[in-house]
């Protein structure tokens, strides 16, 4: 996911709200100074993340039919204390890829309405030409201002 991570990185830049990015292929790497920050590595490049968020963003590899089901794993998170009130905004990348896995099928795999205790969006996308980014990220803005 590092070029979608890359593109939201830079339309978040120097913005203060707290986000945590979550994918298949973010490797952590040992836990850094302060209690909530976390470095991560993508693609060789090193991010400084205050995992103390407020909102989480998933990646899902929308051509990776194999890994859906782990994917399927990752929004448990959401049930960690520091995540009680975050919002989930999951990018169903490559969605340009023709026989893809589409948007209703990713809700159905990640069992998206049985979360009942957050609220969730799933945006299309497709990080190549960045449609659907600023629509993801649109859905977050508006729940910070409702806030
Ligand atoms: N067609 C298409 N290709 C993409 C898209 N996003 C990334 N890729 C391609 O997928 C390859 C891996 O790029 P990453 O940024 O690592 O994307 P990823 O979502 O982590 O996908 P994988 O690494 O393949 O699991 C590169 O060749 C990218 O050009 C997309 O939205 N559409
Ligand atoms: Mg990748």
């Amino acid at each position: 996911m590092g070029i979608l991570f890359t593109r939201i990185w830079r339309l978040f830049n120097h913005q203060e709200h707290k986000s945590i990015i979550i994918g298949l292929d973010i490797v952590h790497t040992s836990p850094t100074t302060g209690s909530n920050v976390k470095e991560i590595v993508i693609n060789n490049t090193r991010f400084r993340l205050d995992i103390g968020g407020q909102e989480s963003l998933l990646v899902v590899n929308s051509t990776d039919r194999e890994r859906i089901s782990v994917t399927r794993e990752l929004y448990k998170m959401l049930a960690h204390e520091d995540l009680r009130k975050a919002g989930l905004l999951i990018f169903a990348n490559k969605q340009d890829v023709k026989k893809c896995i589409t948007v209703a099928e990713i809700s159905q795999f990640v069992k998206l309405t049985s979360i009942k205790d957050h609220q969730w969006h799933i945006q299309a996308c497709c990080s190549l030409t960045g449609e659907g980014l600023c629509q993801g990220l649109e859905w977050l803005m508006s729940r910070l201002k409702i806030r």
